[in-house]
């Protein structure tokens, strides 16, 4: 049985990881003002905003992206955008990345324009904590779903601000438009992670959390819009897949459409769930979506001792 030492858990929900994705941002400085609502028995947690400059001017970031910035080679060097500044800086506070003073629990808020619905992002297929988390609000949420993006990948995973935590875990909620708050958006993001502190205040008061199993979908391949050799897109994502993040794709079917009307066809081995589909960050990142593999993870029980 896998435990957990100390009074309490250390829990930090970080918003403005990129300053245009206005639900993270919004909560947060609205929980600053007021923490009632996260407040849960025997568990301390603080609300954080990670990147005040990108938060003020209303853009993902100033220098490079934040949440690719906790490398660490970047944790200790010393050239320093202010991103990397700020990674050192969180990394002081809420880490050292790795080290047991680490806070437990990170939540990092973030929105995307795809159409992903609510997403808990697992940095760990290994982490049996973060499972029996979403184990407990796919529950807690059902019959609404809550699908869990794991993207522990050799090449394509990358450093987060909430990787300085012992158990990270980014919730992507979309779509909505950088820059812009929905309400419907907003409120089940904030439900989400009522449900998350609600598990960690169970689990501190020692409930006991018996094995159970996580479906998840892991991040197998990233896939670039078609590009003359300029490097200029010369497709669109199709209308067919346009929009349907975690549905199937199947060899064959429609992926891009060319500004002809040309459609450009999926040519994988077997089926894949895309996701990201059309995210306005990443078209600088090269990336149209990113195709995963449905899995079935095990967790262990868990009890505070
Ligand atoms: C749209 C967006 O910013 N998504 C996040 C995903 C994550 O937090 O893992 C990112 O690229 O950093
Ligand atoms: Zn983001």
């Amino acid at each position: 049985m896998l435990s957990s030492e100390g009074l309490y858990q250390l829990v930090a929900i970080f918003g403005g990881t990129h300053g245009n994705e206005m639900s993270g941002v919004t909560l947060v400085n609205l929980w600053i003002q007021n923490g009632k609502e996260i407040q849960r028995k025997g568990v301390e947690t603080k609300p954080f905003i990670t990147n005040p400059r990108a938060v003020e001017k209303c853009t993902r970031y100033v220098d490079t992206d934040l949440n690719r910035a906790f490398t660490t080679e970047n944790l200790s060097g010393d050239d320093l955008p202010y991103e990397v500044q700020r990674a050192q800086q969180i990394n002081e506070t809420f880490g050292p990345k790795g080290s047991p003073e680490a806070y437990d629990v990170i939540f990092d808020l973030h929105n995307t324009t795809s159409n992903m619905g609510c997403t808990l992002i697992l940095e760990s297929s290994k982490d049996h904590f973060n499972l029996q988390m979403m184990h407990y609000i796919k529950k807690a949420i059902a019959p609404d779903s809550c699908p869990v993006l794991l993207t522990e990948h050799p090449l394509l995973k990358y450093s987060t601000s909430r990787s300085v935590a012992k158990h990270p875990i980014g919730l992507e909620v979309g779509p909505q438009p950088q820059g812009v708050l929905r309400s419907n958006i907003f409120e089940s993001m904030r439900l989400v992670l009522k449900h998350a502190l609600d598990f960690i205040e169970l689990f501190n008061e020692g409930l006991e959390f018996p094995p159970c199993t996580v479906d998840v979908f892991r991040v197998s391949e990233k896939m670039d819009y078609p590009r003359d050799t300029n490097g200029n897109i010369i497709a669109m994502v199709h209308p067919n897949l346009q929009d349907c993040d975690w549905e199937p794709l199947n060899p064959g079917d429609p992926m891009f459409q060319t500004f002809d009307g040309t459609t450009i066809r999926y040519e994988g081995a077997g089926t894949v769930y895309p996701t990201f589909i059309n995210e306005a960050a990443y078209y600088e990142k090269q990336q149209a979506f990113v195709t995963t593999r449905r899995e079935t993870l095990a967790a262990g029980a868990i009890k505070k001792t």
